[in-house]
Order: structure tokens, then sequence, then C-alpha cells
């Protein structure tokens, strides 16, 4: 057994776990009519109704012993101060810097970060203001109204869902298109839509060297010359965001144009960074400066604020309350707004690349379960689809509901509608369907006993099913910066208490670097092919289908 698995807090929550199995959250609910107004917090704009949870209070201070023997807040502290804690890479995690509002100084290596990114923010801030006032222009002298922004996971992912989530937002002249995948049908799509003189492709890449953004980029650079442009307009109408500007200003972007990343700032983590620069171009640039604003007053929060209260804490141990407690393996999460759609996406890489891990601390791999699948789609489109599975089927998935109360120019029916089916989810999750209910039902409608019994089995639901409502009153830029704030300390907070470093993702390298040999060989068609017979049969397809 590992340390962990060990110590007296798991053992604690083991013990309880096993108590808790034999309770129902109905009879919790009835006994304690403050139940809902006890296990429900807010902070930053949003407010977390936790009750709906296999929880009593014994529960949550054994969780919180949890976190305190992980130290989870001495980790807390040693990111925020910049310590190397991202051992595997050798490098500090300090995403948190991008966001900085306190005007106090953030130390890496003796030297203080903060005037490099405030110097960013403002090449932000003066080159949105430019484009939106058609200060900067193509080079027929067109606004610059399409965007096509490249980038691939972090460098696409929370740009992407910003840019969405924030369309009542949306700065009227200018309309923004994400591109990710290598697969041409994506970037050639776009291409097809946009007007070449009237568009800025903004190149996003950390490392400059990723092969789906290099390749979709030098798609567009082929279009925009077929288009007309010649090679001296490139830098009018392409941009960078990296930390390699060598390789970028080679690939022949103005080094003006080229906005700085940092080796301490990690790609899924890089949104606050000026891979946000398509997101300030989409809303401009106070509304972006109010997404930072809102991740900062997260931040504080996290910092400040005791366990009970601390909204990043909650979560995070709840999800390991179900994970490691209940043999949980999934976590879904239902975002009741249209906008936020693509939120269970960007959480998925936010989550499964930085907890998708098996190693503990320096070597010791561990004897327990470390971070979920996450999964989610909007509501209410997956009650109808895989909601089923989550009532009635024979695994536990632990839920995230969210619903903005406000919704600009919304119909006040669709809301409510909206409202309803959320709030009705959970409820029904929660309370489920006795088979006497069920029995009770069909009695009324006048089926027979025999009939009534099959199908009262049938329809009977165990409820005891766990959820997390959240609400916002409603989701503007801050709201949103505080929401996905919270989100990357709730993983932060899991990775401390599993040791596991939630920095790195040599999973995610060892695809790139294989990826790379198999292009090698599809590419060279007269290259010996000597990887196992299942890969080496597949090239041979595709040579012998492309010959
Ligand atoms: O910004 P880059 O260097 O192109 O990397 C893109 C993405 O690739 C990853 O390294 C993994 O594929 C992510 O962590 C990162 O967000």
């Amino acid at each position: 057994m590992t340390a962990l698995t060990q110590s007296p807090a798991w053992q604690n929550l083991a013990a309880l776990a096993e108590k808790i199995k034999t309770q129902h959250m109905r009879d919790m609910f009835a006994a304690d009519p403050q139940r809902a107004n006890k296990y429900t917090q807010a902070a930053c704009g949003i407010e977390l109704d936790f009750s709906k949870n296999l929880i009593t209070d014994e529960v949550m201070s054994a969780l919180q012993s949890l976190t305190t023997d992980c130290q989870v807040a001495e980790k807390r502290d040693a990111m925020f101060a910049g310590e190397i804690i991202n051992q595997t890479e050798q490098r500090a995690v300090l995403h948190t810097a991008l966001r900085n509002f306190s005007g106090k100084p953030v130390m890496v290596d003796g030297e203080d970060v903060m005037p490099e990114v405030l110097a960013c923010q403002r090449k932000i801030e003066d080159f949105v203001a430019k484009v939106h006032s058609a200060e900067l222009t193509g080079y027929t002298g067109k606004p610059l109204k399409e965007i096509v922004a490249i980038g691939i996971g972090g460098s696409f992912l929370g740009p992407k869902i910003m840019s969405e989530a924030l369309k009542p937002y949306w700065f009227k002249g200018v309309k923004v298109h994400y591109v990710a995948n290598v697969d041409g049908c994506h970037i050639q799509d776009v291409l097809a839509s946009v007007d070449h003189e009237e568009t800025l492709v903004v190149m996003s890449s950390k490392s400059f060297g990723t092969q789906e953004t290099l390749q979709n980029t030098l798609t567009a650079k082929a279009w925009f010359l077929k288009a007309g442009g010649k090679q001296e307009d490139i830098a009018k109408h392409f941009i960078a965001v990296s930390s390699n500007i060598k390789a970028a200003t080679e690939f022949g972007m103005a080094e003006d144009n080229i906005f700085p990343m940092w080796d301490w700032v990690g790609g899924r983590y890089s949104l606050w960074s000026a891979i946000g620069l398509p997101v300030a171009l989409t809303i401009g640039y106070d509304n972006y400066r109010a997404l930072l604003q809102g991740a900062f007053e997260m931040d504080e929060h996290f910092q400040t604020a005791p366990a009970e209260q601390n909204l990043p804490m909650i979560l995070a141990t709840l999800g390991v309350w179900y994970i490691n407690f209940f043999g949980a393996q999934s976590h879904v999460l239902l975002p009741y707004y249209h906008y936020l759609r693509g939120f269970p996406a960007y959480v998925q890489q936010l989550d499964m690349e930085s907890n998708g891990k098996r190693v503990s601390g320096d070597k010791t791999v561990t004897d327990y379960e470390t971070g979920p699948v996450i999964w989610g789609s909007e509501g209410t489109n997956g009650q109808h689809s895989f909601h089923q599975l989550i009532h009635q089927g024979t695994v536990l998935i632990p839920a995230d509901f969210m619903l903005p109360l406000n919704v600009p120019n919304q119909d006040d029916t669709h809301h409510a509608m909206l409202a309803s089916n959320c709030f009705g989810q959970t409820q029904a999750l929660m309370q489920g369907k006795t088979f006497d209910e069920c029995s009770a039902d069909l009695a009324s409608k006048g089926l027979s006993d025999d009939e009534l019994e099959s199908l009262a089995t049938h329809k009977t639901m165990p409820g005891n099913k766990p959820s997390n409502t959240f609400l916002f009153d409603k989701l503007d830029p801050k709201t949103l910066g505080s929401l996905i704030a919270l989100y990357e300390h709730k993983v932060f907070v899991q990775g401390a208490i599993w040791g596991v470093n939630s920095f790195d993702q040599w999973g995610v390298e060892l695809g790139k670097e294989l990826g790379n040999q198999v292009l090698d060989k599809l590419v060279n068609t007269d290259a010996e092919l000597n990887f196992d017979t299942s890969t080496n049969q597949l090239i041979a397809k595709f040579r012998q289908a492309n010959s």
C-alpha cells in the first residue's frame, strides 16, 4: 500500500463511505431542513449548491483532513510562489501570474515576471484597438474582419470556449474562426468562407513545433498567396503567439507581430496569456481584461477562503470522494446554456491531460485511481440521450449542472423551460423513484398486479446519484474567468491529493513521436516497414490506396 492509502485520513474516509452507502439522500434532506443552505457556498459570482451529494458534516470534515494531510495548502502556496512544482520538466507553474492584479511581483529564478506580463497585455490591448479601429488593415487597405485562429490543445480549446461563451459580448464587425485539426477539411472550409484581403491569421503555438498548427498555417499561407497576396504582404495577415520567436520569424512572421509566451505557462493553462488574443479580438480588450480579473478573484478566493467555504477545495474533494471511495470513473459536465456548450471539451483537456497520471511523487506507482474521464454536453440535449444511463445504469457518474439565471436577449419561456429541466434533473437523480411510487402510479392507470410488478421494477430509479449545481447571475466575462479558474484549481487540488504531477503530459508526447515516425513511412513509400504487424498492415493499406 502507498502512504496515501495507508493514511488515517484515507482509512477514515473508506469507513465513512461504507457507512453512507447504506443511507439515502432523500432521508438526509427530510431529516435536515437546513441541508440545502448548509451545503451551498458562493464566491466570485458563482453559487455552488453541493447539497445533493452523499455527504454529512463528518464526511466533509474528513475530506478536509485529507487535504491537510496531503499538504494541499502548502502545495498551492508553492505554485503561486513560482517554485519549480513541475518536477519532471523542471518548470514553475505560473498561469496565475498572467492574471495577477495584486500589484505584487511574481518571482521566477529570482526575477519578477510581472513587467513582461504587463507589457504583453499592453501589446494585446494596442493590437486589438488597432484592428477594431481599422488602423491596421490588410494589404489592400480593407479592415481585418475575419480572424482565423489556428492552434490545438491548450492553444485552441480555452480561447474557443471563451469566445463561444461570450457571444453576447462580441465586438461587431469581427468574426473569429478557430481551426485545430490537421484534417484538411476544416481549414479548407474556413478559408473558403473568408476573403483573404480581410483575413488575419493568428497562429498560436507555444512550441511553434506542433504538426497540426504548422501544417494548417502553411495551408493558409499557400491559400493567401494563391488568392493574390504577395510574400511581402504576409506580415500584415499572419501573426503568431509563441515562445519560439526564432521559429516564428523563420516562418515569415514580423518580429513585432509575435506575442510572447513563457516556459512557466503550460499549454492547457495558456489561455490567460497572449494565446487569448483571438478572444480579445472577439470581445474587445475591456471584456478580455474582465475575464482575467474574474480568474484573479478566484485565485484570491482559492488562497484565502477557509477549506469549508473554498469552492475549488470542495469540488476537488467531492471528486476524490466518489473516485476513490465509490469507484466512480467518470464525471459529467452539463452546462444548461448553449453558449457554454464547449465547456466539457475544455475541462476534458484541463483535467485529463493534467491528472491522467499513474505515478505519485518521485516514482511510486499509485495503488488508487486518479483522474476521471470527463465528458458531457449542453442541457437539455443530453436528457434525451445519455442521461438514461446516469439515472438507471450500473455505474456512478457524479454530475456538475450549471445555469445562468439571466441570459441577455433570452426569451423568458425558453429560459424557464431550460431552468426547469436543469433543476428537475438534479432532483430526479437525487430522489429517484421507488418501486412503491411506480406501482402506485401504474395501479392508478388500471394495470393488473402481474403487469404492474414487472413494469414497476423497470421503472424504479434508485436515486442517490450525486450532483453539484452552479448558478450564476449571468455568464459575463468576469464570471466566466472565475469559473474557468475554479476548475483549474479543482484539478490542482486533486493532483495535490493524489501526489501526481498535473503539469506534464508524457503520454501525449509519445503519441506525437510515434505519429511522426509513421508519417515518415507514409511519405517515403519505399521505406521499410519495421513496426508491429498491425501497424505495418495499416500503413501498407494507406500506401496502396494512395499510390
Ligand atoms: O501550443 P503548442 O506548443 O502548439 O501545443 C499545443 C498543445 O499540445 C500539447 O502539448 C499536447 O498535445 C498541449 O498541452 C498543448 O496545449
